[in-house]
């Protein structure tokens, strides 16, 4: 068996003419959405996501508000940036990008962020109503996921989940869109503690990969007919991307989101109809 694409690319880009025609719609009313990054460092990583956020956000008609700091900011200077977004009327939204340099507290600068300015859904309000099952502003990877498995009609419903890693930015919030009634899935996290990931990766019938560790999961892992989500993003010495599923895998799979063109354009996507989401909002 060779993998069918989960093709994030294609799918963004689907997204991506959806949402220039809901932004004309907002202009015409009077409403240009905004979206604000906070970017601080020199992280290549960072600078090229944050640099693809703004090339979207051209292409489908939102505005852009960049504000960048260098990676010796103090909390306090970042801090001002928070502010200062949250009382700009012409930012709708905006995000700070993660990770932020060693020694800056995250959590106290994400708890800063206007909630109803949270783009990425990252702000414990947000996060809190996720869990409440209220209306929120959904984590930009975890519901890019999602879109891209129902996009390719993959079943989630009552499937087996595997989710490998535990970080606030997918691995956290994961599972919490996936046990939603309208999912009904069944979860396993699974992370460094876990003692056996071989055993918990063989029952799924989706895994989703991002734990940061270049080709953890292996053919001999899967089982035959699982759909497979690989959000790691590792270097080669050349500074290749090296992803958390091992190439053999598409040989096992029915279903494979290639990295890169899989789930990041997806995140991507996601962070605009966020954003524009907002600004519908606003207008009632
Ligand atoms: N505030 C946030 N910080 C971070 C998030 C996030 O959702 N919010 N997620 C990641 C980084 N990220 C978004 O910011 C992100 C990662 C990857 C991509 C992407 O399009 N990747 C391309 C490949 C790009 C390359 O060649 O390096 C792909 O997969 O095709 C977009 C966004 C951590 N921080």
């Amino acid at each position: 068996m060779t993998a069918q694409i989960l093709d994030g690319k294609a799918t963004a880009a689907a997204i991506k003419s959806d949402l220039t025609v809901r932004v004309a719609a907002l202009k015409e009313k009077g409403v240009t959405p905004g979206l604000g990054t906070v970017l601080v460092g020199d992280d290549p990583g960072s600078q090229k996501y944050v640099a693809g956020k703004h090339r979207d956000c051209a292409q489908v008609g939102i505005a852009s508000i960049q504000r960048e700091l260098p990676a010796t900011a103090t909390q306090e200077e970042i801090e001002a940036v928070v502010r200062e977004l949250n009382e700009d009327p012409a930012c709708t939204g905006y995000i700070v990008q993660l990770p932020l340099p060693r020694g800056i507290d995250e959590n106290r600068v994400l708890e800063l962020m206007d909630p109803d300015k949270d783009a990425d859904g990252l702000h414990p309000m947000n996060l809190g109503r996720l869990v409440l099952n209220e209306p929120a502003p959904l984590p930009c990877t975890p519901n890019g996921i999602l879109t891209l498995l129902r996009r390719h009609g993959v079943e989630i419903k009552g499937a087996e989940v595997v989710v490998v890693g535990r970080g606030v930015t997918i691995g956290r919030p994961m599972p919490l869109l996936l046990t939603r009634r309208s999912e009904n899935a069944t979860v396993t996290q699974c992370h460094t503690g876990t003692r056996d990931l071989s055993s918990h990766l063989k029952r799924a019938d989706i895994i989703i990969a991002a734990a940061g560790s270049a080709h953890l999961v292996r053919p001999e892992d899967v089982k035959p007919g699982v759909a497979v989500l690989d959000v790691g993003v590792s270097r080669s010495a050349e500074g290749k991307i090296v992803g958390d599923v091992h190439p053999g895998v598409a040989e096992v799979a029915a279903w494979i989101s290639p990295n890169p063109g899989g789930v990041g354009p997806m995140t991507r996507a996601q962070l605009l109809v966020n954003v524009v989401e907002a600004a519908e909002r606003s207008v009632g």
